[in-house]
């Protein structure tokens, strides 16, 4: 059985994460376990579990689980938390780190602050992917009152749908639904966007393995990217979320620039029954 392993609590506006270290001992985290710690009753309790593990050519590897012990490629506020992490250890400003969606500049703008480069969108229905090909600025998927969402992937799939009004939206009736909607054969990350002018977006994600969050980064990498795509948003916007707000700007070369918060809130020890498969 493994041992009781060191954990960090940490958020980025408001999307909470359990943060293990597996560089120095690896650690082979079953989607059972994952689950178990993100359970917000019997365990820690967070959206995702993150491991950061060794890697060649960046500070460091990022693995991503979400609470229901599924892998993602892509984790826009946890991302922004490790960099402050191991930025930290050494006092670099600048740093790349590592996830199945590519190598991830981030830059510390400030104790609580970092900006990362999330990469370009990709935008074609089998990069999503999609189960069968759609113009994936409007697909023909409508569910009660949403329909037509513009879909793109940040290293994980995304839909945004964009809408008037967010307060009366039941987004943990229709968000499941959508997430599991055949068209996602690896399932999605659904966005629920309004457009409040040109350089400010509403948005609340109801995010695949995890439900409705505080705030999800790459979703609001999506929802900016999407938006633009429409004609309803400029390339650098505000995106407000339930947990906080973040900074996103598309630039020309195609690379998405997300800047947000990051806190650290608190250190503690997963006993080893925890981390069984
Ligand atoms: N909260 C993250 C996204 C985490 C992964 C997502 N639920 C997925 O399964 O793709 C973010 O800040 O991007």
């Amino acid at each position: 059985m493994a041992a009781a392993r060191p954990f960090l609590k940490m958020h980025g506006a408001g999307n909470d994460f359990v943060v293990l270290d597996a560089r120095a001992h690896p650690l082979d985290l079953a989607p059972a376990a994952a689950a178990r710690i993100a359970d917000r009753h019997r365990g820690v309790g967070c959206d995702q579990i993150i491991l950061i593990e060794p890697d060649d050519g960046a500070a460091a590897f990022m693995r991503i689980l979400n609470a229901d012990g599924s892998e993602s490629g892509a984790c826009g506020n946890a991302t922004r938390c490790v960099a402050a992490l191991l930025a930290g250890e050494t006092g670099a400003r600048r740093l790349a780190i590592r996830t199945n969606a590519g190598l991830l500049p981030a830059e510390i703008k400030g104790p609580t602050l970092v900006e990362v480069d999330m990469g370009a969108p990709k935008l074609g229905w089998e990069d999503i992917p999609l189960a069968e090909p759609a113009d994936t600025l409007s697909l023909r998927l409508a569910l009660g009152p949403v329909q037509n969402p513009a879909a793109c992937s940040m290293g994980n799939p995304h839909a945004t749908f964009f809408v008037d009004d967010l307060t009366h939206l039941q987004i943990e009736t229709i968000g499941p639904k959508l997430e599991h909607a055949r068209l996602f054969p690896e399932r999605a990350n659904i966005g629920f966007a309004r457009i409040d002018a040109p350089d400010r977006i509403r948005l609340r994600v109801w995010e695949r393995g995890a439900g409705l969050t505080l705030a999800c980064g790459s979703g609001a990498c999506a929802a900016l990217v999407n938006a633009h795509r429409r004609g309803l948003a400029a390339r650098r916007a505000e995106i407000e979320m339930d947990g906080g707000t973040l900074t996103l700007t598309w630039r020309d070369d195609g690379h998405v620039l997300m800047e947000g918060p990051v806190a650290l809130v608190f250190e503690g020890e997963l006993d080893a029954a925890m981390l069984a498969p």
